[in-house]
């Protein structure tokens, strides 16, 4: 049974589209774009998408899914739903779990679960150290022939520069990407915050931009070195915004970068009293650092918008920043947040949305999805950009609810998700 979406216009950021056209869905693949599409038989799902954006399902670099060890805070199965929620139809899920994924079975354990409990593409990262303990490199080539997508030490860099570059050269050996959490664990220390004078009105230890920006510099000049395919993760500084700047004006190609919606959105400025739904790792810095951010990701030299998705309970964000645990939930409102936030103020085009929140991460990954072509995965979603509404963290299907922006009104929801040609969301509200 195929689905027909009728009248949406479709935005895709490969082929410059933006254009009202039908979609015909089978098989898991798109078969046919055009005009005035005919169903293929009467058992064929028929769609009205009038008024409605239909752009392909999200692909989310970076998320935490907390199983193995703590599904109290998530699940692959709520972190899928809340995936499917937000109109994401693949995610790379971080390795810091307990235990550590460092080898192959973890990755398999994962993976089926995933095809047991997920509806949509879950990919599973690598650790580059056991344990990520930054002591000695994990199974590298192990992880990567049981199907790894990428590499990633995300929770913590990997403090020792040779290790690091003995990482970076098998990855380049295993054709990986590694996607490089930058934190310079002794110069961070027990700071909370960013390191400003909204950390002293709160009485709260900073994090200064030196933090991630000595480690980003040093995985650069590495990743340039060895020939690996860095990716830098969760950028907060003007600093890396400015090294990615100069790698794009050198014509260096094997460094990308993801910013978050927090960092585009929120500034330590915004963060109103020692409130643990404003820590995050790395912390919210300056009005000049989400500048610098935004300007990268207009002008291309930052490729990639990601979640971050960092679900925690309710227990592990008591109390005050300085003991809570880092994290933002994000899967869930990350598209009407940079709807609304980075589209409707013109700073991205709807295209560039597509292509920062899709095609290029799905190009980092080597993957064919997170466009809308013939051929290509059925991975589609259907997005109603006209109509605002509050985000309510009580209708999540994540188990965190630790966000910042509950109650915020927003464009951007998304109506359908349909992975793989399946109707795998449907908004309740919507008839
Ligand atoms: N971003 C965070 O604040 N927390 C992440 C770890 C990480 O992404 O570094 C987590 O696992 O909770
Ligand atoms: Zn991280
Ligand atoms: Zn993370």
């Amino acid at each position: 049974m195929g689905v027909l979406i009728r009248g949406g216009r479709v935005i895709d950021a490969a082929t410059n589209t933006d254009k009202v056209m039908d979609l015909y869905l089978d098989d898991g693949v798109i078969q046919e774009i055009g005009e005035n599409l005919q169903k293929a038989d009467a058992g064929d799902r028929v769609i009205d998408a009038d008024g409605l954006v239909v752009m392909p399902g999200i692909v989310d670099l970076h998320v935490h899914f907390r199983d193995p060890g703590q599904e109290y805070k998530e699940t692959i199965e709520t972190g899928s739903r809340a995936a499917a929620r937000g109109g994401v139809t693949t995610v790379v899920t971080m390795p810091n779990t307990t235990p550590v994924i460092d080898e192959p079975d973890r990755v398999r354990y994962v993976q089926n679960k995933a095809a047991q409990l997920s509806q949509i593409h879950v990919l599973q990262a690598g650790a580059m150290t056991r344990g990520e303990q930054g002591k000695e490199l994990s199974d590298i080539k192990g992880m990567a022939d049981a199907g790894v997508p990428a590499l990633s030490e995300d929770g913590k860099s990997v403090m020792d520069a040779k290790l690091c570059k003995e990482a970076m050269t098998i990855a380049a050996r295993c054709d990986l990407p590694v996607l490089d959490h930058c934190e310079d664990i002794d110069l961070r220390g027990n700071g909370c915050m960013n390191d400003d004078e909204n950390a002293r009105r709160l009485r709260l230890p900073g994090i200064s931009n030196a933090v991630e920006d000595v480690i980003a510099a040093r995985d650069i000049i590495l990743a340039c070195e060895t020939g690996a395919r860095l990716h830098l993760c969760h950028c907060s500084t003007k600093g890396t915004a400015f090294m990615m700047k100069a790698l794009s004006e050198a014509g260096i190609t094997n460094v990308t970068a993801e910013v978050c919606p927090h960092h585009l959105i929120l500034t330590s400025d915004d963060i109103p009293s020692d409130d643990s739904n404003y820590k995050m790792n790395p912390p919210l810095r300056k009005k000049e650092d989400v500048e610098a951010l935004r300007e990268g990701l207009k002008e291309g030299y930052i490729q990639a918008i990601s979640t971050d998705h960092a679900p925690h309970s309710q227990e592990d964000k008591n109390g005050s920043m300085r003991s809570a645990a880092f994290g933002i939930v994000g899967l869930e409102t990350s598209l009407p947040l940079i709807y609304t936030h980075l589209v409707e103020t013109g700073v991205l085009t709807l295209g560039q949305l597509v292509e920062k929140m899709c095609l290029n991460p799905a190009k980092i990954l080597g993957l064919d999805c997170g466009t809308i072509q013939k051929g290509h995965p059925a991975d589609v979603i259907l997005v109603d950009i006209e109509h605002p509404y509050k985000i309510d963290k009580n209708k999540f299907a994540s188990k965190g609810r630790n966000t910042p922006f509950d109650g915020w009104e927003v464009k951007g929801r998304v109506l359908y998700t349909l992975c793989d040609g399946k109707i795998i969301y449907q908004e309740e509200d919507h008839d």
